[in-house]
């Protein structure tokens, strides 16, 4: 689950959501539904995220632990993200004895046996999002994490995990014990469970990734996920909506705890298999992608036996022709068109709001190396100029 899309023309028409819970958020989080949903996921393992741990990953600055067994890739004191094995001089000599993880030791080797058992290469999320944002950090510029300081850059770098961590809750109402929405508590985010999801490595091919809208239990609208035009989607779609209508009706539609949620699925060739991937709430917050809030909310429902009721009888009240004129709904199932990407303004790459200004990144031109270096001091710079206005208002 992204940070909202910011969508001015959005924001200013009041969108008539049903209130979102904190229930709902939770319904959503990946250890919630697992459980449930686990034979049609990709194959993961759930480690539990001890307080410890979660300091670490809300600290300011990446400290990596000391990685024995290779040198690490980078290092740098001064930018403040180093591995504490690989340090010189005085000021090093602390560095060097300085293991993040000493409170957490459990739960690094958790981690190193659980990517061990998932084949040697995982991709990682919090409890609703992955760090699809920080990829630009990873030496593979991926998600894909073949040890646990990877994970841990990852994470540590993501605004998106960050948003797990500090803003789960926002916007949200909370039910009191007579089902009416009260505020929430001003603690509420201190009771996520918070767990870390290490999913088994497989080069997913992002044409056939689909995020699926649920409204009241039916399945009203779907579309794909990355916004690139992919020309073989629009001969199979009536073969992918009815896979997935499938899918939906018989894994999903009477076992997910609310009415309203989006669902992504991942369907490879031969298209008659579909892997669900994620839940995301039936809320704001949630990345509509090719359609719009509005659109969603007042697109027209199914009539609920998914057949129209009205066919003419005959005298003896039989209906000779129904099964002629019976109507089927189907859910609107939107694909990018060969001129889409430029029509809808998405030809900045994904995410792009979430990395540094183009500037930036172009003045710090010069090697890969030099990139994620010169990316990470400025990070730094900004963490420091962040902490310089909070102790500035502070002295007001
Ligand atoms: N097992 C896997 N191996 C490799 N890549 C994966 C795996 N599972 C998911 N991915 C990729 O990671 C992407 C993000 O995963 P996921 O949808 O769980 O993240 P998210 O943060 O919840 O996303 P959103 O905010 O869009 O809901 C997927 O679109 C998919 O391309």
């Amino acid at each position: 689950m992204s940070p909202p899309a910011s969508d001015p023309a959005q924001r200013l028409t009041e969108l008539p959501f049903p209130p979102v819970t904190k229930t709902h958020i939770l319904n959503c989080s990946y250890h919630s539904w697992h459980p449930r949903y686990r034979a049609i996921t990709p194959k993961a393992r759930l480690v539990p995220l001890p307080d410890a741990f979660l300091s670490y990953l809300r600290e300011d600055g990446i400290v990596l632990p000391p990685d024995n067994e290779d040198t690490p890739e980078w290092s740098d004191s001064d930018s403040g993200i180093f591995s504490g094995a690989d340090n010189e001089g005085d000021d090093a000599d602390d560095a060097d004895n300085y293991d993040p993880s000493a409170s957490w030791r459990d739960t690094h080797e958790t981690i190193e046996r659980a990517i061990d058992d998932l084949g040697g290469k995982v991709a990682p999320k919090l409890n609703w999002s992955a760090p699809k944002d920080a990829t630009w950090m990873a030496a593979t510029n991926s998600m894909e994490c073949r040890t646990p300081n990877d994970i841990y850059l990852l994470l540590k770098s993501s605004d998106f995990v960050t948003h797990d961590l500090e803003h789960a809750f926002d916007d949200t109402a909370d039910e009191d014990a007579n089902g009416s929405i009260q505020d929430p508590p001003a603690s509420a985010s201190l009771s996520v469970p918070y767990h870390l999801v290490l999913r088994k490595w497989v080069t997913l091919n992002p044409s056939v990734e689909f995020r699926c809208f649920v409204r009241s239990r039916k399945l009203i609208a779907l579309c794909q996920r990355d916004l690139n035009h992919f020309d073989f989607l629009f001969k199979m779609q009536d073969k992918l909506r009815q896979t997935i209508q499938e899918f939906f009706d018989v894994r999903l539609r009477d076992t997910f705890p609310d009415p309203s949620f989006t669902f992504d699925v991942y369907v490879p060739p031969p298209h008659n298999r579909v892997w669900l991937i994620d839940f995301n709430p039936w809320a704001q917050r949630t990345d509509p992608l090719l359609f719009s809030w509005l659109e969603l909310l007042s697109l027209p429902e199914p009539p609920s036996s998914n057949v129209e009721e009205s066919t003419p009888e005959k005298s003896d009240g039989s209906s000779e022709y129904e099964e002629d004129i019976t109507e089927i709904f189907r859910p609107e199932f939107r694909l990018v068109r060969r001129d889409d990407p430029e029509a809808y303004g998405f030809t900045t790459p994904q995410y792009s709001a979430h990395k540094l200004p183009k500037d930036v990144v172009d003045a710090s031109r010069g090697g890969e190396g030099n990139l994620r270096e010169f990316a990470l001091q400025w990070k730094e710079a900004q963490a420091l100029a962040e902490q310089q206005k909070a102790e500035d208002s502070d002295d007001d």
